[in-house]
């Protein structure tokens, strides 16, 4: 399985190339999708919001008035700090419970988020791409999650930016300001990209270019399975072997991992079993090691 973070300043055109990658049948996994379930009623997210900035930023049918909490989070610093320390240990758990599933595919993963959302149900593609608006401003690219993986940054000028989030999200000039500038600089995300999509031009262009992409990703992860195999051989029978001491260290860091992000021993082993556990340790760690066959 190839993986990579999508990125990119706010209104330049994530969602549009992430409905390009899923038709030629990359699974996204969306961030700002996960963030808006935790904010639904009943959720824990919507009452500690409710506590922390007061009840005006809950409408009278007990949802939450996002344009009301945008008006004052892309304004205030401080308050945009509080509500990211809120929501996005949520999200990151999420966004790892998602992965697992994409790695062993089982439906039944335990799913702190019950939702009927397609973009929540496991995936069978051998590409996924998770889909961060705030990547680079979270410091995603360095964590566990993606630091083996490459970034890709979907560009615009930032004059595009403002006028097409002014007419998306029926904005005034200056509030479209106000978000554009809450977030990194186009150019600097653009600097640290690992694969730019330049997003400047006619949807077409970004059709191609994203195509591309994809072909780019099959071709390299083809690549690397042909190498992978046929240096395994090459190796005597006893080398291909996993040594029992590796595989016991790969299922029990697997494991702590994941009773750290909450799952407890029964719950992971119920749900994928201890091969999987095994098999998704044996990803993480490079992806080198491969499950023993009965
Ligand atoms: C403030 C909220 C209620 C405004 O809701 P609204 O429907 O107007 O915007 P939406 O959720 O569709 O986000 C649109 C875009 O705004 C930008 N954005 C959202 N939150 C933030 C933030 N905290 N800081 C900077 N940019 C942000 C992103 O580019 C995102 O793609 C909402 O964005 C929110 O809950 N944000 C905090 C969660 C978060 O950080 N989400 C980003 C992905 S984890
Ligand atoms: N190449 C393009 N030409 C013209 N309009 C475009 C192009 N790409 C995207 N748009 C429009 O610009 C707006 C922003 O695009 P999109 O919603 O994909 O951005 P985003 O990066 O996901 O935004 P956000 O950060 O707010 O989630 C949308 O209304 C979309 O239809």
């Amino acid at each position: 399985m190839h993986v990579f973070g999508l990125t990119g300043g706010i209104a330049c055109g994530k969602t549009f190339v992430a409905s390009i990658l899923k038709e030629h049948g990359v699974h996204v996994i969306d961030t700002d999708t996960i963030a808006k379930a935790c904010t639904d009623p009943g959720h824990p997210v919507l009452d500690r919001i409710r506590r922390t900035f007061g009840a005006k930023y809950i409408s009278a049918d007990g949802t939450l008035d996002r344009r009301e909490l945008g008006g004052l989070i892309f304004d205030d610093e401080t308050a945009r700090g509080k509500l990211n320390s809120i929501i996005h240990p949520f999200v990151y758990k999420e966004v790892w419970r998602q992965l697992f599933q994409c790695y062993s595919g089982r439906q039944d993963f335990p799913t702190p988020i019950e939702s009927d959302n397609p973009l929540h149900r496991p995936t069978r593609s051998p590409i996924v791409a998770i889909d961060i608006p705030l990547l680079y401003e979270t410091g995603a690219e360095k964590s566990p999650l993606l630091r083996e993986w490459p970034v890709v940054v979907v560009g615009a000028q930032r004059t595009q930016q403002i006028s097409r989030l002014m007419a998306r999200n029926n904005l005034t000039e200056a509030e479209a300001e106000s978000r554009v500038s809450s977030q990194m600089d186009i150019e600097d995300k653009i600097a640290q990209a690992d694969i730019v999509i330049d997003n400047s031009g006619t949807p077409a262009e970004t059709c191609a270019q994203v195509l591309d992409l994809v072909r780019h990703f099959e071709a390299s992860m083809y690549a690397a399975r042909d190498d992978h195999r046929e240096a395994r051989r090459a190796m005597p029978l006893k080398e291909r072997m996993m040594p029992r001491e590796l595989l016991n260290d790969i299922g029990g860091r697997t494991m702590s991992g994941l009773c750290r992000l909450g799952y407890t021993r029964a719950k992971v082993l119920a749900a994928c079993g201890a091969g999987c556990v095994l098999a998704v340790g044996a990803v993480l760690v490079g992806g080198k090691v491969k499950r023993r066959r009965r």
